[in-house]
């Protein structure tokens, strides 16, 4: 596991550091959540990325205190806080379905909190303004819900959350309703409010681009246990295992015999058949191993008689199909894989193309091919729920 650097933390953080110490939670026989470690500094914001079932909403409850711990402790500063219920925490929730009053105003649905906790009529006011100006729903105040957009919405439920100025803001998929423009807008409003309020976020999501395009660090949950906690750049650049490649996107993963390995640089291929060399962070140890490649790291090197040098993999075009700003193709080696690339233009099918990749981009595991093949499945499961709109794409 490759621990991130550590993030500058925000002077106006209302603390100094959340600490989850081996949390732990089970249903019945069955773990959601096990031996979860994880600093947190004031002013972060952190992304828990997984499929589903992975134990990102078990890990928000247990953070929220909405589930208590089967094993483990949450500490604020030097302060306990997994013992306290939620109410104590002083946290602040945005859900997925947004959970306003319907048949109270934008401005008493934000002003719920403040009236539960006692706050005076004045100072109600002034930070019910203060947080629909955030949100930039000020012209909104009076109208109910049901009158508001599905972005609209997810703002009230945001403001609803900072009116109260949670030492927390704990956010469970809180876009996968909205449309795909408006999850792309919405995603710079909560990367703004975080920034402009100096808030501490912990927000759970199974899209990967979301998690990078709005984290400090990243955690990828698998089956309960962290798989790798990185800034972006790194766990995008240097997934630690192909689970995490196939969710970056590395959607060839080829297993092939080891022919060398030293100094990181790791050589595979067959005789007379497909030739790799690559990159790997781990000694590679045993005689097969796994090339992780994203299909946008292959380049069209010309025909397969007059291309030459290394890593040079020929393929008759499959598929080629139209996305905008370029073409995404697949075609299939004289050995039957099955690889995934992109071309400046359309290819027919049929055609014999010869393609490149950089060593530095190939990434070697060594893992078996059933590890990486599952590890490809549930990402791409995810990426299934993600074109059909699927909720959990499970
Ligand atoms: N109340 C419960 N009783 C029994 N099992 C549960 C309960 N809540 C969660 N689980 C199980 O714990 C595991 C983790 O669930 P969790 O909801 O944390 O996953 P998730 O990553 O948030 O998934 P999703 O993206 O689908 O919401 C799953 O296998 C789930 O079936």
């Amino acid at each position: 596991m490759t621990v991130g650097s550590v993030v500058e933390k925000d002077s106006r953080a209302a603390f100094g550091h959340l600490r989850l110490d081996g949390v732990t939670r089970r249903f019945g026989k069955a773990t959601a959540l096990s031996g979860f470690d994880l600093r947190i500094e004031g002013g972060e914001f952190i992304a828990l990325l997984g499929p589903s079932g992975c134990g990102k909403s078990t890990a928000l409850n247990c953070l929220a205190g909405l589930l208590p711990l089967s094993e483990g402790a949450i500490w604020l500063d030097e302060e306990r806080i997994d013992t306290l219920p939620p109410e104590k925490r002083g946290f602040g929730m945005v859900f997925q379905n947004y959970a306003l009053f319907p048949h109270l105003s934008v401005r008493k649905n934000v002003a719920f909190g403040l009236s539960v906790r006692r706050v005076g009529k004045a100072e109600t006011a002034r930070r019910v303004d203060e947080a629909l100006r955030t949100v930039e729903l000020t012209e909104h105040a009076d109208k109910l819900p049901g009158q508001l957009s599905g972005g609209q919405q997810q703002r009230v439920a945001i403001a609803r959350a900072i009116v109260l100025r949670p030492k927390l803001v704990l956010m469970d998929e809180p876009l996968s309703n909205l449309d795909a423009k408006l999850r792309v807008q919405m995603r710079t409003e909560i990367r703004r409010i975080h920034q402009d309020l100096g808030l501490t976020t912990v927000y759970v999501t199974h899209d990967q681009e979301e998690a990078l395009a709005l984290a400090d660090r990243v955690v990828v949950l698998r089956s309960g246990k962290v798989e790798q906690i990185g800034t972006p750049e790194e766990v995008y650049t240097y997934p630690v295992s192909t689970y995490i490649a196939g969710f970056m996107g590395y959607r060839n993963l080829l297993e092939l015999p080891v022919l060398s390995s030293g100094d990181g640089k790791v050589g595979l291929g067959e005789k007379d058949g497909l030739n790799l060399t690559g990159v790997s962070r781990q000694p590679i140890t045993g005689a097969r191993a796994v090339a992780a490649v994203r299909p946008e790291d292959f380049h069209i090197a010309g025909s397969p008689d007059s291309a030459a040098g290394e890593n040079i993999v020929t393929v008759r075009v499959e598929v080629s199909e139209f996305h905008g700003r370029e073409v995404a193709a697949e075609g299939v080696t004289d050995d039957g894989r099955v690889v995934h690339f992109r071309s400046p233009e359309r290819i027919a099918p049929g055609e014999r193309v010869a393609l490149t990749v950089a060593p530095e981009r190939v990434l070697v595991f060594g893992e078996s091919v059933q590890d990486a093949a599952a590890a490809l499945d549930e990402a791409a499961a995810e990426s299934i729920g993600e074109t059909t709109g699927a909720k959990d794409g499970g």
